[in-house]
This record gives structure tokens, C-alpha cells and sequence, in this order.
């Protein structure tokens, strides 16, 4: 039977290296690439058929940090397929990232310099904002649309006599201390995307209590180092220009500078790969690669506990029922009952 698979952020980076790879691993693959920008979609499958022409691969338009769009693209997604075997979650923004540079030159002198290298943590502030659904956005994107994404299709994922997966790419950048319970939309603080990564990998634990028993399985990897327009948004062009022979040297001493995106999706087409029953809920599969160049997949233990994980989960679902009542008034003030 074909795999059908869904990929968030397909049109670039790491999304679309995975769709290369997953193409490359099982040409019979149905890939649904769901992108938010349809041109670069668009561009996105003509170079995936230039080398696999006879591909299945559907377009769908999807913001995944819209509450309507998410509902919208679920309704098309159950009209289209009537099963999903993969849905990797994985589209991810970090708006306006300012590097601080002291904290960066005071952690090249230090012991901590390979692991400020590999987690970039302490080193990176964001400029989040409240999106047109009253969400701070970078939550939006990288976590509640997702989690509703999930919710919406649970009919074609979790279907009797059958196993299907989540897969979220997650960060190193993912840290406790950059999340709060009692903010769990990061309103208040500087690292909007740290916070978020560490609700996914919080998500996907509570994802697995409640699902697994459904045949729906959820695993969390870490790209690495990849350089893609999320990293190239962080400095200018020129100063990657000046820094990228360093990279490539950092790289022999780190095995998290995968680089690449093909790299970069090394632990997500591993994953694709694996028996769900076989994984870890409390390991985040990390893509690495070896100084000369070889790519390899290793789970680590996350740093989280079921506790904040539940909890985290009934406020999500707490505000999903909010939006949804929200999306209902808007609705009604448009075609009112009776009319
Ligand atoms: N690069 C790195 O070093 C690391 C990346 N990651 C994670 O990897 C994932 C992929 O990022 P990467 O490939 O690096 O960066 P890219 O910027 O190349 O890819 C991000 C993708 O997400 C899409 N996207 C962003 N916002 C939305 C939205 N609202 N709705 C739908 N799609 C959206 C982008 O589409 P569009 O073209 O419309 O912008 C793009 O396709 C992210 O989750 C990121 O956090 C994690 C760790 C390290
Ligand atoms: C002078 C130096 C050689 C310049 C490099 C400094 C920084 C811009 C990078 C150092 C560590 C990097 C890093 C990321 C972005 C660029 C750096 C801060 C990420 C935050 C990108 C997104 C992620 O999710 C993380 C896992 C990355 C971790 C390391």
C-alpha cells in the first residue's frame, strides 16, 4: 500500500530535503507538500519531479499559524485521503532574531563554547507579536497550529488496524527555563522560539499517552545546524559569507553542524524508516554528522516530565475550545442563524 505523507514547510529548508530524501527512499510515497506560500510550492515540486518524474505529489495551501486556514486544509485532507501514515510537523519561524554578541564572544573563551554552538542558548532574543487570531505567533506557528492540525485529522490518522506518526522537528534550542505554565504563549519573554520548541517536545509526550492506544505514534528530532533561510534571516549576508569557512571547520569538532538540509533530515527520513514501537516518547532523535561528513541518526533524553507535559495539554485544549467558539461567533456575525 502507498505511504501517504504530509509535510508542514515543504517548500524549502529541511521540509523539502526530507521530501527529496523520502522520494529517494520509497519512490511509491504520496507526498502532500502543505505550504503557505504556493509559489515557492510550486517550485518546490517542479525540482522534486526533475529528479523523480513520475512522483505523486499534491499541493495544499496551508498558514499553519492561521486558525481558519488549519481548519480549512484538514477538510481537504480528509476529502482527498481517507488514511495518513506520516504527518511530519514542520514548519517553524523565528522572527527578528538578534544575536547577542556579547554573550557570544564571552562564550567563545568559555568551556561552554561547543554547547553554545550546538543549542545557541543565552544567545538568541526574538520579536514575537499577536497574529489576526489574538495568538502570539510564533506559538501559532510552531506549536497550536500544528496541535490543531492533529486534532482536525485524528479520523484519518488514527483508524482501526493501523499505525500511523507524528514527527516534529524540534530544536536544541528547546529549553526548560524558556518555558512557563503559566505562559505557555511566551507573551512576556524574549525567546518565543526556544519556548515553543520545548512545548513540542513537551506535546509530543502527551501526544503519545493519549493516541498510542489509537495506533498513532509521536517522535521529536533535532536538525541540527542547517543552513536555511531561517538561519540566513539571523545575520546578514555578508557576515555568513565572512563566517562560513569557520562553520565548515567548527564542523569537525561537533557532529549537531550538519549544514545541510539533506543532513539536517537525516533523523526525520530515519524515523520514516523505524518501527513506532521501537522508539522512545522521552528521546528526541538528533540528526548528526561526523567530521567527514557522515550522517547519522541518536535519540537523547529530553528534559521533561509528564507532569508539565499533561498540563500543557489540557491548556491546549482549553484554548482550542476557545478559537473554536471564537470562529464560531465570527461565523454567526457573518451569515447569522436563520438568515
Ligand atoms: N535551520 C536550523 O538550524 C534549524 C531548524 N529547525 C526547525 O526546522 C524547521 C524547518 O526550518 P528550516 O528548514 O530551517 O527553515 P526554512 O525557513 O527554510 O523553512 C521553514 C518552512 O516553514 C514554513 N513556514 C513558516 N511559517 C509558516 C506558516 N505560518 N505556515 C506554513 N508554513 C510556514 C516556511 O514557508 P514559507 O516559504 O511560506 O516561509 C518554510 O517552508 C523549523 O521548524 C525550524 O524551527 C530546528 C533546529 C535547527
Ligand atoms: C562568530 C561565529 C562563528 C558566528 C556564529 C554565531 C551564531 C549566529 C550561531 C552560533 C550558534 C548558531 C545556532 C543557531 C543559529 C545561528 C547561531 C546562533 C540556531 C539557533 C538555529 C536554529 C535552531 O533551532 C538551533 C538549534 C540553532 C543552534 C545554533
Amino acid at each position: 500500500m502507498n505511504k501517504v505523507v504530509l509535510v508542514t514547510g515543504a517548500n524549502s529548508g529541511i521540509g523539502l530535503a526530507l521530501c527529496e530524501r523520502l522520494l529517494a527512499q520509497d519512490p511509491q510515497v504520496q507526498l502532500c507538500l502543505a505550504c503557505r506560500n504556493m509559489q515557492r510550492a510550486e517550485a518546490a515540486r517542479s525540482a522534486l519531479l526533475l529528479s523523480h518524474g513520475d512522483a505523486r505529489i499534491a499541493l495544499l495551501r496551508l498558514d499553519v499559524g492561521s486558525v481558519r486556514s488549519v481548519l480549512k486544509v484538514a477538510e481537504e485532507v480528509k476529502l482527498r485521503y481517507n488514511r495518513l501514515d506520516y504527518l511530519y510537523l514542520n514548519a517553524g519561524i523565528m522572527p527578528n532574531p538578534q544575536v547577542d554578541f556579547k554573550a557570544l564572544f564571552k562564550g567563545l573563551f568559555s568551556r561552554n563554547v561547543i554547547h553554545m554552538f550546538a543549542t545557541a542558548e543565552g544567545l538568541l532574543t526574538q520579536q514575537d507579536r499577536v497574529n489576526a487570531d489574538g495568538l502570539q505567533e510564533v506559538f501559532a506557528t510552531n506549536l497550536f497550529g500544528h496541535f490543531l492540525l492533529v486534532r482536525e485529522l485524528e479520523p484519518v490518522l488514527c483508524q482501526p488496524g493501523h499505525t500511523a506518526r507524528l514527527i516534529w522537528t524540534s530544536s536544541s534550542n528547546a529549553r526548560r527555563s524558556a518555558f512557563s505554565l503559566d505562559d505557555i504563549q511566551h507573551r512576556k519573554g524574549a525567546e518565543p522560539y526556544s519556548s515553543s520548541k520545548y512545548a513540542s517536545d513537551l506535546l509530543s509526550l502527551a501526544l503519545n499517552r493519549r493516541y498510542n492506544s489509537q495506533g498513532l505514534f509521536s517522535s521529536v528530532i533535532c536538525p541540527g545546524l542547517v543552513m536555511t533561510n531561517l538561519t540566513y534571516g539571523i545575520l546578514p549576508s555578508f557576515f555568513w559569507t565572512l563566517i562560513m569557512p569557520i562553520m565548515w571547520l567548527i564542523r569537525v569538532f561537533t557532529n549537531t553542524f550538519t549544514l545541510t538540509p539533506y543532513n539536517g533530515a537525516e533523523a526525520l527520513s530515519w524515523l520514516f524508516l523505524q518501527r513506532p514501537e521501537s522508539l522512545d516518547p522521552w528521546a528526541k532523535y538528533h540528526s548528526l554528522t561526523s567530521g567527514l561528513g557522515n550522517n547519522y541518526s541518536q535519540p537523547r533524553k529530553m528534559d521533561i516530565d509528564e507532569a508539565t507535559s499533561e498540563a500543557l495539554y489540557e491548556q491546549l485544549l482549553e484554548l482550542e475550545s476557545e478559537v473554536r467558539k471564537k470562529m464560531r461567533e465570527e461565523d454567526e456575525e457573518v451569515h447569522p442563524p436563520g438568515h
